[in-house]
């Protein structure tokens, strides 16, 4: 059986039922599945797609192949085929007809009304040019502009380049860079900005380059399974989603990626597993369960990646994370290499990442826990009892606004599991198709409330805060918060749904009384994202205290947004006590992709390294290299 028989016999017996078998949006109705005569005939070459530009090498980068030596152009590619993991893949795509198997792989289910094809090429980058960035950490591995600077290897570029991905994301521009040269990262950017391929292709490319051995299944007549990359995240749905971009990003080059987490049946993801894995996806719960159970030995990660980790530690996982991670046979920091992604990071997860992770660099990328104002909020003053007929209102008014020819989506916010399925009742029975998503719905159930949702069958979903974090759902253009979260961080993450990838969203927000311990954090992050806040509110927020949601008391005081708790030069021994009291960043990074003038003040960041970044409009330095740095260009 070939490996893509495998993928595909593995998606089918999904313990998913109802997605028997998937397609990534870009590659469907493409006639052979992928969208370009040149990519068809294996045109692409290592210096036309791989390895044009080389990077300055950066000390103590070198662990995981960032400081390996690296050519230009054709000298590195040629480097690249001669590698034996390459040339292991390069065998399989030869022998694989790419169309047949994207063929094999569609979502028939799906009708094609989920089809986002083109749409990331559609993205909106001058959304993202003047967005700030703050490094701080020693050694900063320079960032890059397009995916190519970066030695991801073919087979990922080739798969970059069919999800028609044509520029990195300012994070993923820092990210990648960072963690391909095997650094520890902590990372916050926005939601929808694309965090997932930012740790995904590190670990997918870092996967490629040490594959000596065949995916870690079995050894002899043992059935436990040792990967080599875990992506630990929050929730099913997340798993889920993380798991197929995963594979979409992997296709074709042999990397085995399985998905583990709860609600479903234990026995067909053992089976799964024994077909070998070489990245784990799983929520904290379900895999400890199969590490008690001698299922799969964490000894040979070389890559941990948490995705929302905050949220984790919200849901009360930080006993199960901490097992993973210290207690199990996972090797310690150092000899490891762990990436912490969110879009908010309050104080305590930081405290976890002191534990969990070795001489790390933390960027932020958009300020720490802020909303993209891609997104135009509104809050509603409303009482409880009017709640319901504001929102057929709202309602009402944009069913005219189609997107594509098809009703746009909506996202109602509840507080409650019981809430939700009441406003789903009243909903459906006054002539709104609605369904919920909540923790008490089997995953089955959740899992059909979802696919409805995305296919636009059902275009409002109702849900709890279960569906409020890392979901890419297209089309969602409306979020409606009917109960305000009690944490400002939970209003970003809700809201973020929408307003993804350069697109524009609408957030509403149904202000009662008893949402007054939020106005100070909700009138701060709207002021940030350039919203207009209504006077009411505001006074609302003069008068109350910091509050439950106070982003002041989430994010450690001072300043607003996060920081680097190790400190101004990231917990660097740097000897330079001078240095620190220096205000002009001499020999100390700062870096600032157009960081506007008003807002520079709230956005220091420095380490000691050596190099010097400008924050001069536009631009870097980098040992007097000038790279150019436009956000997105
Ligand atoms: N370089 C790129 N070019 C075009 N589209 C991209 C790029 N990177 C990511 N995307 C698309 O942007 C969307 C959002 O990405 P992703 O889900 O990774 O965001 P995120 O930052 O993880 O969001 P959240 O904080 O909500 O989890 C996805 O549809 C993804 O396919």
């Amino acid at each position: 059986m070939t490996w893509t028989d495998m993928i595909t016999e593995s998606t089918r017996k999904t313990t998913r039922p109802t997605r028997p078998s998937y397609v990534p949006p870009p590659f469907r109705n493409t006639p052979f599945g992928y969208p370009t005569e040149a990519m068809h005939t294996g045109s692409f070459s290592g210096s036309a797609y791989g390895f044009a530009r080389s990077s300055p090498s950066q000390p103590g980068s070198s662990r995981r192949g960032g400081g390996r030596s690296r050519g230009r152009g054709r000298g590195r590619s040629q480097r690249w085929s001669s590698h034996p993991a390459n040339q292991n893949f390069n065998y399989q795509h030869q022998l694989v007809d790419v169309g047949e198997n994207f063929d094999e792989l569609e979502i028939t289910e799906d009708g094609g009304s989920n089809n986002n094809t083109n749409e990331n090429s559609v993205i909106n980058f001058d959304a993202y040019e003047d967005i700030p960035v703050e490094i701080t950490g020693s050694n900063i591995p320079p960032p890059v502009n397009t995916f190519t600077e970066i030695d991801l290897g073919q087979g990922l570029n080739e798969n970059i380049m069919r999800c028609k991905y044509v520029k990195p994301t300012p994070v993923q521009k820092h990210a990648i860079p960072i963690a391909v040269a095997g650094r520890d990262l902590m990372a916050c950017a926005q939601t929808g900005s694309g965090k997932t391929a930012a740790f995904c292709f590190p670990i997918i490319s870092g996967v490629l380059r040490n594959r000596f051995h065949t995916a870690g299944s079995g050894r002899g007549r043992s059935r436990m399974a040792y990967p080599s990359a875990l992506i630990l995240s929050p929730t099913r749905e997340l798993s889920c989603q993380i798991h197929e971009e995963a594979q979409k990003f992997a296709y074709n080059t042999g990397v085995k990626i399985v998905v583990a987490y709860g609600g479903a049946p234990i026995v067909q993801q053992f089976r799964n597993l024994e077909k070998g894995v070489d990245i784990l996806v799983a929520t904290p719960g379900r895999l400890v369960d199969m590490i008690e159970r001698a299922r799969v030995s964490l000894g040979m990660i070389k890559y941990l990646a948490l995705d929302e980790a905050d949220r984790m530690l919200d849901m009360g996982f930080e006993p199960q994370i901490r097992k993973i991670v210290q207690q199990m046979d996972m090797p310690p920091p150092g000899e490891r290499q762990t990436m912490l992604f969110s879009a908010t990071f309050p104080l305590e997860i930081q405290r976890l990442a002191s534990d969990f992770l070795s001489n790390y660099i933390f960027l932020t990328v958009g300020r720490v826990g802020s909303s993209t104002d891609l997104i135009a909020q509104r809050v509603e003053l409303v009482q409880d009892m009017d709640k319901r007929s504001l929102l057929m209102d709202l309602l009402r008014s944009q069913k005219a606004n189609g997107i594509h020819g098809k009703r746009p989506l909506t996202l109602v916010f509840v507080e409650t599991k019981r809430g939700a399925d009441a406003l789903e009742h009243w909903l459906s029975m006054n002539g709104f198709p609605a369904i919920a998503i909540h923790g008490d719905k089997v995953q089955l159930e959740r899992e059909r409330a979802l696919k409805s949702f995305k296919s636009g069958a059902t275009p409002i979903l109702v849900a709890t805060d279960v569906a409020s974090r890392g979901l890419d759902i297209p089309h969602v253009s409306h979020v409606i918060n009917f109960d305000l979260p009690k944490d400002i961080d939970d209003y970003v993450h809700r809201i973020g749904r929408t307003g993804r990838a350069g697109k524009s969203g609408q957030a509403t927000a149904f202000f009662c009384d008893k949402n007054i311990p939020l106005a100070k954090a909700l009138v701060e992050l709207m002021k940030e994202a350039n919203q207009e806040v209504p006077s009411w509110l505001s006074q609302y927020a003069e008068h109350s205290s910091h509050g439950a949601g106070s982003r002041t008391k989430r994010y450690g005081g001072g300043r607003f947004g996060g920081y680097d708790l190790r400190g101004p030069y990231g917990g660097a021994d740097t000897g330079l006590d001078s240095y620190a009291a220096s205000s002009a960043y001499g020999n100390a990074v700062s870096a600032s992709t157009g960081y506007p003038a008003a807002t520079e003040d709230a956005g220091y960041s420095v380490a000691a390294t050596g190099e010097s970044y400008s924050t001069a409009s536009h631009g870097y330095e980098f040992d007097n290299k000038s790279v150019s740095a436009t956000g997105w260009d």
